[in-house]
């Protein structure tokens, strides 16, 4: 009974495996489900528990002592002290509401990213009722039999029992080289982590397959103990972050100078000491952007919440804004490009192409087909996705056994197999040993070499002349141009010591049987993503492991290449010098790397990254993750792609599917945008703001300020904050994809932003505000020099906020496209712009109209008359824009953010080649 097995603590993996077992009360059958179940109620889940369950004050505590907001906790004390008690309370009123939004939205974003774990499900093969089922890692429980395969991350501590692996060890010891494990019946001797017969949750398997008596989970793993994996790193800022704190801070200093500036020129112009101090806070307080960061924040962990709808997991908030001044994708092809879906169309058996659907099977069909089936380790799953059994190449070598009338019952061939060297991406091939008898399958390029005999029309072996191997080499490019892929068959008979003596020795002297030529057609939504990442100034190369001219078929057919694809085989990449390399990929022409290796693909990523190219590079196997590590985005297979490789790569593809990379690529230009829209947005209102306090100044008080503190700050706090959050979630502009990559370095806020928010938007807003201001002390009957009073200034201060307010609307309309004419996108479109726009018009109707608040905010009642004079502001503010917008349109294609200067949206040939 569960109750009286040893607690997993207590449980010595060094037995021999029968004394686990018994120990463990379990069996090489596995556990029952019941029995399963109950562990893990007694056990617990088997995950690493958090170590910072409550990490909440802390990261509210960095909010409210971070430089902003010790700045402002200065001004309102300085407030305080000089008898303004409404603006100190003002002031922290703005430091808590802002720490408050920030750690709002900083959680979200860290929510956004851990929910992405969803889409991420580790989970292991085990056994259970004496049946092989997948169940997640968290539910494995001590006694659990699992099985381990090449690409599987390990979940828990266990004793091996059957079968030899390669592990990487690199989570646990930090060495790169992985290390075989093997069953052993004897006790283990020697440190626990140097065992051979050991393997270790949190690690990984590279080659090979085993199956393992499940020892320690959760806690009580090694991993667990060091509890490495539960200290999770500091998320650093991204690029985007970092210049837009640099750019928060160069404003705080500005506008401090300024509000220290005002003082003396306040004083002179006929304020008093303490009017002055408040005027001054009042400026700091208003422009002192506080907002932004967390804004910006919230705009990539939106970004990607929507990424992980469209089929693209991103782990890291900074890849948002990466993905989107993406200028090369390295594809591979199988899967991503293709459905991996394959069907053998066509063999090739003793010197004659034969159709499968047409052949009758007779003994050479046979023969090679049960070879192919019998080299596998595929398991078909019972109706579910294909994708799901294994491999699909080899899936479909099962399916063309069945055709020919030899099935092969997968079972029956794990228990029969004495040896398997497994698939190696770099030989492109692998063998198993049955029965005494060796089969190879692979590569033909791979295989051919190894064979000293070929099936004749008889089937008798016969030597393997030169003029067949030409004949066989011939046939497989006459399958690869009509974009099949091809496997070559081959086996040998021989004394099975021989067989089993280590790859090299076993692989020799070979017997061809037939190349299988199979059919994976393109994903239908591929052609139409190539095209769009053409149009978008992306580079697309493929990678793959596959033969040239069939993966160039491929390429041709989803329109990769533009009709001028470039062929680079592995072996021609590894004469080639690092030099020729550059040369070779500085003409942008679009590239097959076919027959590829993992060392290969890790070289054309570094040569490109030296370029100044932002790499998206995709893989799947194990080998595969140095190039994931080292590209700019490195996307992995979330269906067929191995556990190691989607820990390797900032984004996992749900769909495996190359359209959702540029998909991925438009949403992270996107969210760039809409952190430029909200950025001019933001940055506009300070004109507005500052002028009238800067002609009250310069006339030396002859004009009554325009504006006061508290009024200042509702238009910060209160009125501008939702439309601007709006113009984060602003759709795609127009053309969004028809422009070159953004070079990587161009700052988010360059000379053209600036002008535009601060001397177009905020010009003519200062503009109009002020007119609304003079205009209504005129109606009043006021003249410069007379007393003015009370009620009278606060109808024009109301009138200076009402026409801010109305200047930010046009502005906000302005800043949803930067290029574009508003009517593109639809006038009405932005939802949460109009919500907030409604937002904004109820607060300022408040302050202006609700009692209570009116001598707060020293503001009075406003007119029909006024109200006229107000109602065109918006159209103007946004018509100037839009003028703008047209005239630059009209001056040709988009300008600044391009890329290098090397680029050309348009392939140029290459020298010499
Ligand atoms: N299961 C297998 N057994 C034997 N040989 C295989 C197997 N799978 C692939 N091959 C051979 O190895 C070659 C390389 O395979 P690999 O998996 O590295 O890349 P791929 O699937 O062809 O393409 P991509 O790299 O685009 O995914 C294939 O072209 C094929 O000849």
């Amino acid at each position: 009974m569960a109750q009286t097995m040893t607690a997993p603590a207590e449980v010595d993996e060094r037995q021999p495996p029968t004394e686990l077992f018994r120990h463990l009360r379990s069996s090489p059958a596995g556990l029952r489900s019941r029995e399963a179940a109950h562990r893990l109620t007694v056990f617990g889940p088997n995950e690493l528990s958090r170590r910072h369950g409550r990490r909440w004050p802390r990261q509210l505590r960095a909010q409210l002592t971070q430089p902003l907001a010790v700045l402002l906790m200065v001004a309102a004390m300085l407030a305080w002290a000089g008898h303004s008690a409404p603006l100190a309370v003002a002031v922290l009123a703005v430091i808590a509401l802002n720490a408050g939004f920030a750690f709002v939205q900083e959680r979200q974003a860290e929510q956004a990213v851990e929910a992405l774990a969803a889409y991420l499900p580790a989970s292991a093969r085990v056994m259970r009722d004496g049946a092989p089922v997948e169940v997640p890692a968290r539910e494995l429980v001590p006694g659990d039999v699992m099985e381990v395969a090449e690409g599987d991350r390990i979940c828990a501590d266990a004793r091996l029992i059957d079968g030899v692996v390669a592990v990487d060890m690199s989570a646990l010891n930090g060495e790169s080289v992985p290390v075989t494990r093997a069953a052993d019946a004897e006790p283990v001797p020697g440190p626990l982590l140097e065992a051979r017969e050991l393997i270790f949750s949190g690690t990984s398997c590279t080659a090979g397959q085993a199956r393992a008596v499940v020892t320690h989970t959760a806690m009580h793993t090694e991993i667990g103990r060091i509890a490495a994996l539960s200290q999770r790193g500091r998320v650093e800022p991204s690029p985007l972050e970092r210049q837009v704190r640099r750019a928060t801070w160069i404003i705080a200093v500005a506008a401090v100078a300024a509000g220290l500036g005002f003082l003396p020129i306040g004083v002179l112009a006929g304020l008093g000491w303490t009017a002055a101090v408040t005027f001054a806070i009042g400026l700091i307080v208003a422009n002192v952007p506080e907002g932004l960061l967390p804004t910006i924040t919230l705009a990539l962990a939106a970004g990607i919440r929507e990424l992980a709808r469209a089929g693209a997991v991103v782990k890291r908030l900074s890849a948002v804004e990466t993905l989107g001044s993406t200028t090369v994708i390295c594809t591979d092809k199988t899967g991503t490009l293709t459905e991996n879906r394959m069907r053998v169309t066509r063999v090739w058996l003793a010197g004659a192409d034969r159709d499968v659907a047409a052949a009758g099977p007779d003994r050479n069909l046979r023969d090679l087909a049960l070879a192919a089936a019998v080299c596998t380790t595929a398991r078909p799953a019972d109706g579910g996705d294909p994708a799901d059994g294994g491999d699909p190449t080899e899936l479909a070598l099962l399916r063309l056994a069945e055709t020919a009338g030899v099935a092969v019952d997968p079972a029956g061939r794990d228990a029969a197999r004495t040896a398997l060297y497994a698939f190696d991406p770099r030989d492109k091939r692998m063998s198993v040993v049955t029965a005494g008898r060796l089969y190879t399958k692979g590569a033909p390029e791979s295989v051919l070499p190894l064979c000293t005999t070929a099936l004749d029309a008889q089937g008798r072996a016969a030597a393997l002349t030169d003029r067949h191997r030409a004949g066989v080499m011939a046939a497989v490019d006459r399958y690869a141009c009509a974009g099949l892929r091809v496997i070559a068959v081959a086996r040998r008979v021989a004394a099975p010591q021989r067989l089993t003596a280590g790859r090299r020795a076993a692989e020799t002297g070979l017997t061809f049987l037939g190349l299988v030529a199979m059919v994976d057609p393109p994903r239908p939504a591929v052609p139409e993503a190539v095209a769009a990442a053409h149009r978008a100034g992306i580079t697309v190369h493929v990678i793959t492991g596959d033969y040239g001219p069939t993966a160039a078929e491929v390429a041709a057919k989803v329109g990769i290449g533009h009709g001028r694809l470039r062929i680079v085989t592995g072996a021609a990449l590894d004469r080639m010098g690092d030099a020729a390399l550059d040369r070779l990929l500085a003409d942008r022409r679009e590239t097959v790397f076919a027959r590829s290796s993992p060392e290969g693909k890790l070289r054309i990523c570094e040569a490109l990254r030296a370029e100044g190219h932002i790499v998206a590079m995709t893989g799947d196997g194990v080998n595969d993750a140095p190039a994931l590590r080292h590209a700019d985005i490195g996307v992995a297979m979330g269906r067929s792609g191995t556990d190691v490789a989607r820990e390797a790569a900032t984004m996992v593809l749900t769909d495996d599917n190359f359209a959702t990379i540029v998909r991925a690529v438009e949403a992270g230009r996107r969210v760039y945008d809409n952190v430029r829209k909200f950025v001019l947005y933001i940055f506009a209102h300070a004109v507005p703001e500052i002028v009238p306090f800067l002609v009250f100044a310069l006339s030396g008080g002859a004009v009554p300020v325009p504006l006061t503190v508290l009024q200042i700050l509702a238009i910060d706090l209160g009125t501008e904050t939702l439309p601007a959050l709006a113009l984060s979630r602003e759709r795609a502009e127009p053309g969004l994809m028809d422009r070159p990559p953004r070079a990587p370095r161009t700052g988010i806020i360059d000379r053209r932003l600036l002008w535009r928010a601060w001397g177009l938007l905020g010009v003519t807003s200062a503009v109009l505000v002020m007119a609304g201001f003079c205009w209504t002390l005129w109606r009043i009957g006021w003249r410069p020099g007379d007393a003015l009073p009370p009620a009278a200034h606060a109808r024009a201060t109301t009138m200076t906020f009402a026409g801010i307010v109305a200047c930010q609307i046009g502005t906000a309309f302005a800043s949803r496209t930067d290029h574009a004419s508003l009517r593109s996108i639809g006038v009405f479109s932005n939802r949460l712009l109009l919500g907030g726009i409604a937002f904004e018009l109820a607060f300022a109707a408040a302050l202006i109209w609700l009692p209570p608040l009116r001598p707060l905010f020293g503001t009075a009642p406003l007119g029909g008359a006024e109200l006229a004079f107000l109602a065109p502001f918006p159209v103007i503010v946004w018509g100037v824009d839009e003028i703008y917008r047209a005239r630059l349109r009209r001056r040709g294609p988009r300008p600044a953010m391009a890329g290098p200067a090397t680029w050309t949206t348009h392939p140029v040939p290459a020298p010499g080649s």
